[in-house]
């Protein structure tokens, strides 16, 4: 009789076995998935941090002269140089520093003015990129002659 006890212990015992690495391998699962969805979240994080800054970049250069572009994902300005010789040698410069970031203006030039329209056009919209130019343009203007009536 004890024999037949044992070996029922021993069924018992190899099926608690079973039922435990079948426990274990949902839990892996389940880790699996939490990972995952860490990894999602994360990115949403990063994702909206960078939307902040560049909010709050846009913000300020819309205080430094720059606008938004009527019915447009696009902030423009407009320089006034002394002569038509400073303003296409600081075009000169944003073009080089176009051509650094493979970024490059819409611009329209008569004389001593320039528009300056800063958008990217891969994504439809504004990016880093056109903070990052516009800050460039304001910063080049800077040294240059300027005519401001
Ligand atoms: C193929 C080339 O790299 C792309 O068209 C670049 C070039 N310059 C660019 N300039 C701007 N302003 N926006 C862009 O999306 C853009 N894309």
């Amino acid at each position: 009789m004890n024999m037949y006890k044992m070996e029922n212990n021993m069924y018992k015992m190899e099926n608690n076995m079973y039922k435990m690495e079948k426990n274990m391998y949902k839990m892996e699962s389940n880790m699996y998935k939490m990972e995952n969805n860490m990894y999602k979240m994360e990115n949403k994080m990063y994702k909206m941090e960078n939307n902040m800054v560049k909010k709050e970049n846009n913000m300020a250069l819309l205080d430094d002269g720059w606008q938004e572009v009527d019915g447009r994902d696009a902030i423009k300005k407009e320089y006034v140089f002394i002569n038509f010789i400073e303003a296409w040698s600081w075009m000169s410069s944003i073009a080089l520093e176009s051509e650094k970031n493979n970024h490059h203006p819409e611009w329209y030039n008569v004389y001593n003015k320039v528009e300056v329209i800063w958008s990217t056009h891969d994504v439809g919209g504004l990016s880093l990129l056109d903070i990052k130019m516009g800050y460039f343009c304001d910063n080049t203007y800077k040294r240059h002659e300027q005519n401001d009536y």
